[in-house]
């Protein structure tokens, strides 16, 4: 049962509608984490409708950056003034809903303040900080970013630069950027918007460095918003995507800071310069594990919007025939589409499973910081890393095959997928470059191979990497027996590959070293295998997730839909893995034809539920800015509408016309002429 089947829609959506085998309500209620939730997001999303100062007033594909950030700031004020009444303000999760049904992702001048603040003061700032700081932040007294990355330096943050030096005379910290290299640069809305920064900047006292340190640092006059002394600050410019976001530059000029405007929930400088050290060395990098943390949800509804938009446009767009003489069909007949779009679909929901859990364990982990217990603080650095990088990875393909899936139109910015996509791939550099984070993941991988090698854990392992020390209950691979119907022996053979992977990449390492080579030169020159083991891992793991939630729905036709989805992502995974699997003679060709027929078979199965699946998600046209994936389906009508309503459209007048009037149009008029013999 399709509840979005509405009289005065193309019919055909419509009749895509009608084949449902499911309730999309009770697959909505799945994917919104409860039914109370799903009517509270369509709440917020008719209270948006209905306020038009909630509204752009055209598209945005129309608006030059400095009209798109003035509208996005326009917006955020009327937001913030109805967020009472429209809202339980102070549920973050109706924040961020409201917000985004008005802001999209694009970004807007208190984006990151709404996103880290109060995360980052309340995990790293002690009670009287707290007191003094966060119910400022919480009331928009003030407008804060995150300021880490450098102009030298994003990476590898024990080169950051920018210097913080205790002078015990005074009881304060100057604040220095000792080099061009050492100037702040990406913060977002440092550019113009904020007037406090959270810092990284490196703790010296008495001449002796610390390292990276948070500190709270006012960089503008809350009256006229001018930089205060010392402070240099700028927007650094257009950029691929998030272009409403002024990711910023920031130079500091001896700028002196109070003692206690260093956050000192962890560590501490007393008066006279006495350090204590915090209770783990990374706890002020916990706002990084928390975002990539919660990233991972957005990843997956990132994905899913650009699979509704192609999934849908797919069902109105006709080109070609299958059956010569018998029409048209519609795109999404042809196994190639369905094979481009529906494991995007898929991997939506397993990121989206992955998400839950990963959002779980951030929060004990950040409760447990709280009350100084560190013990999982590894295991989640190390996973989150991983999924951050692998995720985000697969999403951005994704978006770009949903975009290119539909053809032409897929490449206007009417199809809103140019704009989903660039500000996707972002995902793959911030909170951390990709290939980074994975060779973070392998660290954490490379110790548990070593425990694997010499005789087991030392202690009780996190059960993310249990697998590794459980004997494989088959050393050949068995999927395709038709018995597996709990997904048991797909996801041995994901365990086969990571196994294989890390340890591979753990023997090549000690291999290396062996010859002689330092642990850093044998760690480069085995690091794309160490990426590989990574994604392996993170491939066994969200598998095992998704497995996990599929086996929890208890309504059987939603059941039943989701592992025709479930199976669709683990079969395509495995042809993904082919080459690592076949290597070693765990898989066998006919085990690999085996799970391609799966694939084809999954496709046409899933085929007729496509718009209904994606339908579940509840995405309001709005959300998606997409005149092909709106909901009614009428998208070429509103393709024209779209096109008329662009600014060269207004008059009739000739841009080359125009150009002729001056005298270098002259010139080229002369110039033609001559060329051409007019
Ligand atoms: C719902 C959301 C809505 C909207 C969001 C949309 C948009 C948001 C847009 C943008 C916001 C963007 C913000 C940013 O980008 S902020 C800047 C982020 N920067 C990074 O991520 C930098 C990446 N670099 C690092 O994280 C570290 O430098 C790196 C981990 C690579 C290395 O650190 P370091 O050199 O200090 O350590 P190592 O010697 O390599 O490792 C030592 C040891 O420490 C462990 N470690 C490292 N980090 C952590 C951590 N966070 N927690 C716990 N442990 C950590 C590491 O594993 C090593 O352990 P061991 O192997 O045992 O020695
Ligand atoms: C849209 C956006 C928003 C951002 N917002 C913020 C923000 O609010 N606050 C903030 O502080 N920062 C922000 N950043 C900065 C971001 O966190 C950094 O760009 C990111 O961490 C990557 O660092 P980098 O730019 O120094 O890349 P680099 O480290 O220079 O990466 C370049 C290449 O070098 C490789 N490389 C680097 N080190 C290694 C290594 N050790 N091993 C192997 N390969 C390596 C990388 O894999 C990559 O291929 C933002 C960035 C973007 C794009």
């Amino acid at each position: 049962m399709n509840r979005y089947i509405q009289v005065g829609d193309n019919t055909n959506i419509t009749e895509e509608r009608q084949k449902a085998t499911f309730d999309t309500e009770v697959l909505g209620s799945i994917i919104y984490e409860g039914q109370e939730r799903l009517n509270r997001r369509r709440e917020i999303a008719k209270y948006v409708e209905e306020h038009q100062d909630l509204h752009d007033p055209k598209p945005r594909a129309f608006m030059t950056r400095l009209e798109a950030i003035e509208n996005a700031s326009r917006k955020i004020i009327a937001l913030k003034k109805h967020a009472e009444q429209a809202i339980n303000a102070s549920d973050p999760s109706e924040n961020y809903l409201f917000q985004s049904f008005v802001m999209g992702g694009e970004g807007h001048p208190i984006a990151l303040h709404d996103l880290l603040t109060a995360p980052v003061l309340l995990a790293n700032c002690d009670d009287e900080q707290l007191d003094l700081w966060l119910p400022k932040a919480l009331n928009y007294e003030l407008n804060a970013t995150y300021a880490q990355t450098e102009l030298g330096h994003g990476t590898n943050l024990k080169d950051l630069e920018t210097t913080a030096t205790y002078d015990t005379k005074t009881e304060e910290f100057i604040l220095n950027s000792p080099t061009i290299t050492s100037l702040k640069w990406w913060p977002g809305n440092l550019g113009k918007s904020c007037d406090h920064v959270v810092l990284q900047a490196q703790l010296y006292i008495h001449g002796k460095c610390y390292g990276a340190h948070l500190f709270w640092v006012q960089i503008r006059d809350l009256n006229t918003h001018k930089p205060l002394p010392g402070i240099t600050v700028g927007d650094i410019g257009p950029k691929f995507g998030m272009n409403t976001n002024d990711n910023g530059f920031l130079k500091f000029d001896h700028v002196k800071i109070p003692r206690r405007h260093m956050m000192m929930k962890h560590a501490q400088v007393d008066p006279d310069g006495t350090y204590h050290a915090p209770i783990h060395a990374k706890l002020g990098y916990s706002s990084m594990l928390y975002l990539r943390s919660i990233l991972l949800g957005l990843f997956a509804m990132n994905l899913a919007q650009s699979a509704a938009v192609a999934i849908r446009y797919s069902v109105i767009r006709r080109q070609g025939e299958i059956v010569p003489g018998e029409g048209e069909v519609k795109i999404l007949d042809y196994q190639t589409q369905q094979h481009r779009l529906l494991p995007q679909l898929a991997r939506a929901f397993a990121f989206l499973a992955t998400g839950k859990f990963i959002r779980e364990m951030c929060f004990k982990v950040m409760q447990d910081i709280r009350s100084g217990e560190v013990g999982l603080l590894a295991d989640l650095h190390a996973i989150s890393c991983g999924l951050k990088a692998t995720c985000s990875f697969q999403m951005a393909l994704g978006i770009e095959q949903c975009r290119m899936a539909c053809g032409g139109h897929g490449y206007s910015l009417a199809s809103g997928l140019p704009q989903l996509y660039s500000l996707a791939v972002g995902g793959c550099t911030y909170e951390g470059e990709n290939m980074v984070m994975l060779l973070q993941l392998a660290r954490y991988l490379m110790k548990v191979a070593n425990d694997v090698r010499n005789g087991g854990p030392k202690e009780e392992p996190s059960e993310i990497v249990q697998y590794y020390f459980r004997p494989a209950k088959s050393t050949t691979c068995l999927i395709d027996q038709a018995y597996d119907t709990n997904h048991q022996y797909v996801l041995d053979t994901f365990e086969h590959a990571s196994k294989r992977a890390t340890l591979a990449a753990y023997d090549k390492l000690q291999g290396l070293k062996q010859k002689g080579l330092s642990n850093e030169q044998a760690w480069n020159e085995t690091a794309v295998e160490l990426c590989k083991a990574s994604r392996a891992h993170c491939r066994t793991f969200i598998a095992r997730m998704f497995v996990e939630q599929v086996q929890q729905i208890a309504d059987l036709p939603v059941k039943n839909v989701m592992n025709d989805l479930l199976e669709l992502y683990l079969f395509y995974e495995i042809t993904e893995a082919a080459t690592t699997l076949m290597e070693d003679g765990y898989m066998r060709g006919q085990q690999l034809r085996f799970a391609r027929h799966k694939v084809y078979s999954l496709l046409e199965k899933i085929r007729p539920n496509a718009v209904s699946l994606v339908d579940s998600f509840d995405f309001t046209d709005r959300q998606l800015e997409s005149v092909l994936g709106r909901r009614d389906g009428h998208v070429y009508e509103n393709l024209l509408a779209w096109a008329q309503s662009s600014p060269l459209n207004k008059d009739d007048i000739d841009c080359i016309y125009s150009f002729f009037t001056n005298d270098l149009g002259n010139f080229m008029l002369i110039f033609y002429r001559y060329q051409y013999s007019l």
